[in-house]
């Protein structure tokens, strides 16, 4: 059953493929069902950039989109909303305050929420609303390799043996790590994450992406280059991934849209000539491809 080597931190795991009847595999077709029966409402704080496409990708996964900015819209709407999406992209000053203000009060109201955190390791006001987020963390962070080697970092999470890890890491949107890279800096964030608000998983994207729950590590291979000549590909991954996580337990939401990202991808790279017909495509794809088809996918655990 043992096929492949991988690591984690440190130390060497041996990853094993992740059977046709595992129960994953029925609760991520039950999530990818339950969302596009029951159009929860995901409600976003996301990037001036990418937002309109945050929105389309949670509408085409068969979910609702609100797109929210001020404190007292945010904590209102997620009363009503299955959970809430955070991504720092582009910041304006008034943010440091009230994005500390929002975490501790999405927290003592138990609402699930996901963090991007776009660019962690650029600016002072950044590093200063992530780090606010410590103490009052998210259910689920998803980010590129980069972001999750900076944010484990600002949180002090990483171990910095041999100096790898530098005190303040600038990463920009697009990652300069590789995914393997980051996989210890993963599971030490969802530990924390779970230290804090009980279950809860971290996912890293790339060429294979990973999704850790603090416990186990999955790599969920597969998808298309094209993703990273589109902008958004990330931000709207992780705005489905709250999509998802509006009806499922933290980890199961992470695999299902990093999953449906994946056979999208290829969807859309197949029947597309260039970035333009690509995110149309993809759209479609997002909105045709199968709960079977999403369940069925690569996954290896280690
Ligand atoms: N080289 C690649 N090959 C295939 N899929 C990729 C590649 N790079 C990123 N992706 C996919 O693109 C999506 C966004 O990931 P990524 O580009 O890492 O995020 P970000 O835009 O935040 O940097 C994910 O679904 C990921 O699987
Ligand atoms: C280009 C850019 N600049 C600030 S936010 C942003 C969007 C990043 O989107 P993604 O991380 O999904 O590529
Ligand atoms: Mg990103």
């Amino acid at each position: 059953m043992s096929d492949d080597s991988t690591r984690c931190g440190n130390a060497a795991y041996s990853a094993i493929q992740i059977s046709p009847d595992d129960p994953l595999r029925a609760r991520i077709a039950e999530a990818v069902q339950s969302v596009r029966t029951t159009t929860p409402l995901a409600q976003s704080f996301t990037n001036f950039v990418t937002i309109n496409l945050v929105a389309n990708a949670q509408l085409a996964s068969g979910g609702t989109a609100a797109m929210s900015f001020l404190p007292d819209d945010i904590v209102d709407t997620a009363q009503i909303a299955g959970a809430t999406y955070i991504n720092v992209g582009t910041l304006l000053p008034f943010y440091k305050d009230a994005l500390a203000d929002i975490a501790e009060r999405l927290g003592r109201l138990g609402k699930p929420w996901v963090l991007d955190p776009v660019a962690a390791g650029i600016g002072t006001t950044r590093t200063a609303i992530l780090q606010s987020f410590r103490d009052h963390p998210p259910t689920v962070v998803r980010g590129n390799a980069s972001e999750i080697i900076a944010l484990a970092d600002m949180w002090g999470l990483n171990d910095n043996v041999g100096g790898a890890y530098p005190s303040s890491r600038p990463a920009g949107v697009e990652s300069v790590d590789d995914v393997d890279s980051a996989t210890g800096a993963a599971m030490r964030l969802a530990r924390h994450l779970s230290s804090h608000a009980g279950k809860a998983a971290v996912a890293v994207s790339g060429e294979v992406d990973l999704v850790t729950d603090g416990e186990h590590v999955y790599r969920l291979p597969g998808s298309s280059a094209m993703m990273t000549k589109i902008t958004g590909a990330g931000c709207s991954l992780g705005g489905v991934t709250a999509t998802y996580l509006a009806v499922a337990d933290p980890l199961t939401a992470a695999i299902a849209a990093s999953l449906l990202y994946n056979r999208a991808g290829e969807s859309a790279e197949a029947a597309s000539r260039g970035p333009g017909s690509f995110q149309v495509e993809f759209l479609d794809a997002l909105w045709n491809t199968t709960a079977e088809q999403i369940a069925a996918s690569p996954m290896s655990m280690a």
